[in-house]
């Protein structure tokens, strides 16, 4: 059997004089060592005519990453403002569909910050466009630091639904995370149901509620930690078991066919 392969998005970014689809290697490394999967990075396309469809018969799991970009306002109902930049239009036509049409075959799917946010928002939900303005609510930003270790340095624990996705992956009721967010989970999307909370009720990770496996996202960054935190490195782990046997249920059903 040869090795899963899961699909990593990607931002269109402007730098170096030139025109990037790019992705943090953190995503891509999380992939490779703590998945055991092939890392195969998505470009920004769809707007522009890149067959989604095509690209998933091809794929075994979809990892959705995170950006300092945010999910642009009118696709949940809110009036732009400047404060709520920067976009990225072609981000946000790529992913929104990728995560619809990912959820409808079945596909393990692991959705991390503006991943999950997309997922909240590719399923009808809202967002709060900047939560740290929000009276009793925490400042989820990171700290500007120029240290990527101090920025994604852990903030503040999570409560974990234990009897959730995640609570029967990590057997804990509590962990600890890193936090690098304005934009939070506002209206809950139909389809998902809360997997963990932090203390000041922000939504930290969620499930889609018919998922056969693993399709889950959280606002924190477990890909950063892969290496070091127990907890961050279970997520990739169960993320790639559940790809592995993705990959397994569809060459069974190729072979049958084949017959
Ligand atoms: N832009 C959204 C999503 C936050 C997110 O994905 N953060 C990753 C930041 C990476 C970095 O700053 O290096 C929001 O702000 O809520």
């Amino acid at each position: 059997m040869s090795a899963p392969i899961v699909l990593i998005t990607s931002d269109f970014r402007v730098f170096d004089q030139g025109r990037w689809h790019a992705t943090p290697a953190q995503y891509v490394e999380a992939v490779l060592h703590g998945s055991g999967a092939i890392p195969l990075v998505l470009p920004p396309m769809a707007g522009e005519g890149l067959d989604l469809d095509a690209v998933l018969e091809r794929v075994d799991g979809v990892l959705l990453t995170g950006s300092r970009s945010n999910v642009h306002p009118s696709l949940y109902g809110v009036e732009p403002e400047a404060k709520y930049e920067p976009y990225d239009p072609a981000r946000d036509a790529t992913t929104l569909p990728l995560i619809r049409k990912a959820i409808a075959l079945g596909m393990p799917l692991f959705a991390i910050c503006r991943g999950f946010q997309e997922l909240n928002v590719a399923l009808g939900g809202t967002l709060i466009t900047e939560v740290q303005e929000l009276d009793g609510r925490m400042d989820h930003r990171a700290p500007e630091h120029p240290e990527a270790d101090h920025r994604y340095g852990i903030r503040h624990g999570v409560k974990i639904v234990r009897e959730g996705c995640i609570g029967r992956v990590l057997g804990h009721d509590e962990i600890q995370v890193n936090s690098l967010h304005r934009q939070a989970v506002g209206e809950l999307a139909p389809g998902l149901a809360i997997e963990a909370t932090a203390a000041d009720g922000t939504i930290e990770a969620v499930r889609v509620t018919d998922a056969a496996g693993f399709a889950v996202g959280v606002q924190w960054h477990p890909e950063y930690w892969v290496r070091s935190d127990a907890p961050s490195a279970r997520l990739f782990q169960a993320f790639g078991e559940a790809v592995r046997d993705y990959a397994d249920a569809r060459s069974g059903v190729a072979k049958l066919a084949a017959e």
